[in-house]
């Protein structure tokens, strides 16, 4: 087969939700699956509706998840000449004609239809008239009148439409703009185009642009219509519906490879296997494994799988995406400059505490905050319970015995020792040494593992939150 050529070709009417993003992903995933090419263009002719911003907040999107496109974007506003020369070509070559029939003479001819019992429609007066150009005309396909057009789809199967049902659809306004159909094809075809994987809500429109396709003897390209996805409400999920964009799942913490591996999910199968790194995706996304029926867009388990993908990463990969929310918390991390390597090292070691129990990063952000702190405070219950007269030999023999620790020294086999010589002297459970420990050192009851926490938190802070506590107490 020649080289796959996929697109995505958003309107720029809003930003990117989660069902437009999975068409894109669908069609990234194949061209990359296959060594193909990827075309991003942009579907501006609504001129009144599209905007830059949402020009901006779809490429941040798709950027953002990783979408990357080999050309484009294209804008159809910069190609009315393109489609011009197509229009004119049909015309020229009698698969299209002028119409100047006045709103008015159409609607009749609609309510004439419609009382027939027929769909209201076009009848095709001028359609042999041979009529010359003049401003203000709109120009007309000549549709067949009889037989059915089949689109053959390889998730959907064959679906014919009778073509009685299609009448000589305009391609030209009277303003000389393109239509719809027309400029999608004129474009799928300049640009190469051959696998077209798209939403279903698009299939309505398929067997008028088959026949504008035939008209221009262009070889048909392989179809796809995917099943839309759908919000709780069971409603297709729409920008004016109100769907969240998906630069919004970002500042709630998603990892784009997590959203990628959700979005596939809704609609593509690989047996049962749930999880799947971007190269596997890659590797496995085939046509054949999209579903027929519609999915519901499922927060609980995006957020179940970027647990999943949380963990997946290393701390190193999560680093940046960790500093940008902490940078919302307004924490800068330390500074890297005399240190860099031992504070890298340190922000890893703090990310590796949290990852286990992470479901977001902004979970991780928000659970990060008391390493950073200058002085924390005790958490009102969690101080009266356990930072108390009762503590303080505990704390006191426990800052010692880290305090004593060399630089050197400081791992989490001394730790433990450590705190087993606290045990030993207090004659204390270990439990009953972690709790006030943890309420010292992070202000709260829940926190990480109690040695890889000090280990994270360093030495010195650690001891200095230790002593605050004794402090707090007396
Ligand atoms: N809920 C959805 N599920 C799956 N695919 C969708 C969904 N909504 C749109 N798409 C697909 O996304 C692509 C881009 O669509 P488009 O930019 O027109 O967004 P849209 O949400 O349909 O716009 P609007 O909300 O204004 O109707 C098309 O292939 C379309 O079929
Ligand atoms: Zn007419």
């Amino acid at each position: 087969m020649d080289t796959v050529v996929t697109r995505f070709p958003p309107s720029p009417t809003g930003y990117l939700h989660i069902g437009g993003a999975r068409t894109a992903l669908f069609n990234w995933l194949y061209a990359r699956k296959t060594g193909g090419r990827f075309i991003l263009r942009i579907e501006d002719t609504d001129e009144a509706r599209s905007t830059k911003e949402s020009v901006d907040a779809i490429f941040k999107s798709l950027e953002w998840l990783g979408i990357d496109w080999d050309e484009g974007p294209f804008f159809q506003t910069q190609r009315y000449d393109i489609y011009k020369e197509y229009i004119n070509k049909l015309v020229a070559s009698g698969h299209a004609y002028y119409c100047d029939c006045s709103p008015e003479e159409v609607n009749a001819m609609r309510e004439k239809a419609k009382s027939l019992g027929k769909k209201p429609m076009y009848n095709g007066k001028c359609r042999e008239l041979n009529k010359e150009w003049k401003p203000g005309m709109v120009v007309r396909l000549k549709a067949p009148a009889m037989g059915t057009t089949v689109v053959e789809d390889v998730v959907k199967g064959n679906t014919a439409f009778p073509n009685s049902e299609l009448d000589d659809f305009i391609i030209q306004r009277s303003d000389g703009s393109p239509m719809y159909n027309l400029a999608v094809v004129v474009d799928d075809i300049t640009m190469g185009i051959n696998t077209i994987i798209r939403g279903d809500d698009h299939l309505v429109n398929t067997p008028k642009q088959m026949l504008i396709y035939k008209a221009l003897e262009a070889p048909l390209p392989l179809f796809a219509h995917v099943p839309m996805v759908l919000g709780s409400d069971k409603a297709r999920l729409s920008k004016r519906h109100g769907a969240m964009s998906v630069s919004e799942y970002m500042d709630m913490g998603y990892l784009p490879d997590a959203m990628l591996n959700y979005l596939v999910r809704l609609g593509w199968s690989f047996g049962d296997q749930e999880f799947f790194r971007r190269e596997e995706l890659i590797e496995k996304f085939s046509l054949e494994h999209i579903g027929r029926s519609p999915s519901m867009f499922d927060m609980d388990k995006l957020t179940a799988i970027n647990a999943k993908h949380i963990q997946d990463k290393s701390s190193s990969e999560l680093a940046p995406i960790f500093s940008a929310h902490l940078a919302k918390r307004e924490i800068a991390l330390p500074d890297t400059q005399d240190n860099h390597d031992g504070d890298t090292k340190r922000v890893e070691k703090i990310i590796e505490t949290l990852q286990p129990r992470s479901k977001t990063m902004v979970e991780m952000a928000d659970a990060a905050i008391f390493y950073f702190r200058e002085s924390i405070e005790f958490e009102e219950k969690a101080a009266k319970k356990f930072i108390n007269s009762d503590a303080v030999e505990l704390l006191k023999l426990s800052a010692r015995y880290i305090k004593e620790l060399k630089p050197d020294e400081f791992t989490e086999k001394n730790l433990e020792d450590a705190m087993k010589k606290v045990m030993e002297e207090t004659g204390l459970k270990f439990g009953k040494i972690a709790q006030p420990l943890r309420v010292a050192l992070t202000g709260g009851t829940v926190s990480p593992g109690i040695f890889e926490m000090i280990l994270a938190l360093g030495q010195k802070k650690t001891v200095e939150r230790i002593q605050k506590a004794i402090e707090h107490i007396q």
